[in-house]
Formats: structure tokens, C-alpha cells, sequence
């Protein structure tokens, strides 16, 4: 990011012509307007206020700012900890008592409403109608695609889809993807903006329900409700089966690679045909179980057993200091990696 006293002069995206003139730079984006300061919203106030933006949120309930000042106090120590933009200060967090007032100065919109299609149909208009008309709007949604939200924008060529992951001011990987009636330079340019921002970015090129990321831990989430709704395992061995298992080695080789090795020095190609008949027939039963009722509150028992009386405050901090240690512990290897790369002249 620049800082605020840098004019914008280049256009760095590809020349499109339906994109304003007067878009931004995403490098030289200054203020972002947060719409919506909950779990996720308060998370990307306090990554981009990290970023050394100037956030300007809005959020319609009551203790709103009293909520999200207690967020961004509680995450600063961990940010600090990760390393600072120049000139990033909490005091950078502007809460203003209209929806107007928060996008009016925007370079960029980030929304994180409640997860309900109506709501967002009637939020991703009214922004559209108040920001100024050059500027994107995302929303992190994570499950409604932009095509089904945008259908009462007046200038839905603007509107993407930026869907983070929980918190938004550690976990880096951000899904790009626009709707029928989003604009390419509007998801080009918002790409660009997340990786100045400091994130790690997917664009998809079509929508997909629940994008990438979602897809396949969703595949997780539901045999852990199929588990739990048969019986078969407890919310505890579901976590530990995770958390001591395949997520220890997801955090640097995803499932593909993963299961590449898995078949030694034949690869992806002989664990396919090794273990391709038999893993089939777990997937057989890979419909989603019923949330009934009865399934809802075992779940929510056996995870209360699991939580152990700790506060989510206490999860929160437990959280964020075991994503950092994982975070160090691989730019750590990776240091290195390099280090023996260059001496080895590679
Ligand atoms: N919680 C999570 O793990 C993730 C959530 N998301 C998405 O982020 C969005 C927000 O979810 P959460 O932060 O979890 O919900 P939340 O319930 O924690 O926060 C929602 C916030 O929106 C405010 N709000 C209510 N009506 C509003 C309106 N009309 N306009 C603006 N704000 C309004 C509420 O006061 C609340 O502070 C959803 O679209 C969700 O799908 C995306 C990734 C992860
Ligand atoms: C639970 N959730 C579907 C809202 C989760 C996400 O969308 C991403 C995340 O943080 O895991």
C-alpha cells in the first residue's frame, strides 16, 4: 500500500474497457469501508487497519463499536507480534452511525452482513447506490453466489465476491469471484487489491457453491455430521482425528500432494490405482445427513465438551498463537529451504 500522501498515476491492470477511468490504483487504495462488524467484518477491520488502511465501518447494532474496538484491542497483539504496515494504529478505525457515511470516502467495500440472500440483495444495493460509482464492492459471503446477490444493483458490473476465512487478519487465503453481471476489471482489480492487502488470493473463473475452500471442508464438516449422527465418533475424536492427523500435514501440502505421497514413489498415479476401488466406497455414503434437531444439539453438546468450559475469548487468543507458531514454524522452513537453495547454487 502507499501512503496517504502518494497520488495515484499508473494503472496497473490490463486495459479494459469498461472499466472506469477514475478506479484506483489497488495498490494505492487508502480507505476501506468495513459494512457489517461482527466475526468476519471486525476480522478484516483489524487486518486491514493492520495493513496501515484507514477503515471506516458501519454496523447497525447497538454495541457495535464497543464490540469491534474490543476485537481489534484483543487481535493488535498478535498483529504486532506478525509485523505492522508502516503507520498502522487501531486509531486508524473510524465507526460512523450511517451506512452512507462509511462507504462515502471508500476506495473499497468489504461486506460482512448476516449470511441471509435478502439481506445481502438489499445491502449490496443500497451500498451501490451511496459508494462512489468507480469503487469495488465484495462481499464475504460464504455460500450465496454474486449472481443470485447483485440483482437489484443499479452498477452490478462492481460487485465480487472476496470470501475469507475466519480470522481474516491471520488466515490469508481470500476466493475472488465475480457474478454474470460482474465486470472482469472488477474481479481483476479486486484480486490485486487482497494481494496488496497482504492476502493470498484464488480468482475463480465461474461460481461454484461454496467456492474452493469451503467445497472441501465442507466434505469434511458433513461426514463429521454423519459420524456424529450414527454414533460413530464424538466430537472430540473428530477434532483429534484432525487435528493430530491429515490437518497437521494440510497446513503445507494440501490433499492432493498429500495423497501423491501417499503413493511413494508411484505417485498420484499408483495410489489411484491402488486405493482407488476401496476409497470408493466411503464415498458411497457421502450425502449430506439430515440437521435435524436431535443432530443440531448433539452436536452442540459434544463440542461443548470438547470446548471445556474455556471462553471463546481464551479459544480466540489459543487460536491466534497456535496459527502464528504455525505460520513462523513453516516461513521458518522455508528460509532455510532457500538459504540451501542459494548455497547449493540452485
Ligand atoms: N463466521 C465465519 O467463520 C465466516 C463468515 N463469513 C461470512 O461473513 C459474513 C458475516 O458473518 P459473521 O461475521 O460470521 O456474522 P456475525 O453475526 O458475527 O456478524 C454479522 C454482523 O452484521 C451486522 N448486521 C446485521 N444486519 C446488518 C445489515 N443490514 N447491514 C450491515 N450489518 C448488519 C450484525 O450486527 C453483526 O455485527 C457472512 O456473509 C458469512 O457467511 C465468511 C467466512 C467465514
Ligand atoms: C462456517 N463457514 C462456512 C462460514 C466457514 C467459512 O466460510 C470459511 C472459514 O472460515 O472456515
Amino acid at each position: 500500500m502507499l501512503p496517504d500522501n502518494t497520488e495515484y498515476t499508473e494503472n496497473t491492470l490490463q486495459h479494459d474497457p469498461q472499466r472506469p477511468g477514475a478506479a484506483a490504483d489497488p495498490e494505492a487504495v487508502r480507505t476501506v469501508a468495513c459494512v457489517g462488524a461482527g466475526v468476519i467484518g471486525g476480522g478484516w477491520v483489524a487486518h486491514f487497519l493492520a495493513r496501515g488502511y484507514r477503515v471506516v465501518a458501519w454496523d447497525p447494532a447497538e454495541d457495535a463499536e464497543e464490540r469491534l474496538r474490543g476485537l481489534v484491542d484483543a487481535a493488535w497483539p498478535a498483529l504486532t507480534g506478525l509485523g505492522l504496515a508502516e503507520g498502522a494504529s487501531p486509531d486508524r478505525l473510524s465507526v460512523v452511525a450511517t451506512l452512507a457515511e462509511a462507504v462515502a470516502d471508500a476506495d473499497f467495500v468489504q461486506e460482512s452482513a448476516p449470511e441471509r440472500l435478502e439481506v445481502k440483495i438489499g445491502l449490496l444495493a443500497e451500498i451501490d447506490a451511496a459508494a462512489p460509482e468507480h469503487v469495488v464492492v465484495a462481499s464475504s459471503t460464504s455460500g450465496y453466489s454474486m449472481t443470485e446477490m447483485q440483482v437489484k444493483a443499479a452498477r452490478p458490473e462492481r460487485l465480487v465476491v472476496g470470501h475469507p476465512f475466519n480470522p481474516p487478519y491471520l488466515v490469508p487465503l481470500v476466493e475472488v469471484v465475480g457474478g454474470e453481471a460482474t465486470a472482469p476489471w472488477a474481479v481483476e482489480w479486486a484480486a490485486e487489491f487482497y494481494r496488496a492487502a497482504g492476502k493470498s488470493v484464488i480468482t475463480m473463473d465461474r461460481e461454484l457453491p461454496g467456492f474452493i475452500g469451503n467445497r472441501i471442508q465442507e466434505a469434511a464438516w458433513r461426514e463429521a455430521l454423519h459420524m456424529v449422527d450414527n454414533g460413530e465418533a464424538t466430537a472430540e475424536q473428530i477434532d483429534l482425528a484432525m487435528t493430530a492427523g491429515p490437518g497437521l500435514r494440510w497446513a503445507f501440502f494440501g490433499p492432493c500432494l498429500t495423497f501423491h505421497m501417499a503413493g511413494g514413489e508411484g505417485g498420484m498415479a499408483h495410489m489411484l490405482d491402488h486405493f482407488g476401488p476401496s476409497l470408493k466406497a466411503p464415498w458411497t455414503r457421502l450425502e449430506s445427513p439430515e440437521l435435524t434437531a436431535e443432530l443440531r444439539d448433539a452436536m452442540v453438546r459434544e463440542t461443548d465438551e470438547v470446548v471445556s468450559g474455556r471462553s471463546t475469548a481464551d479459544l480466540i487468543a489459543q487460536r491466534d498463537r497456535r496459527l502464528i507458531a504455525v505460520m513462523r514454524a513453516l516461513a521458518e522452513v522455508d528460509a532455510e529451504e532457500e538459504r540451501e537453495a542459494a548455497e547449493a547454487g540452485r
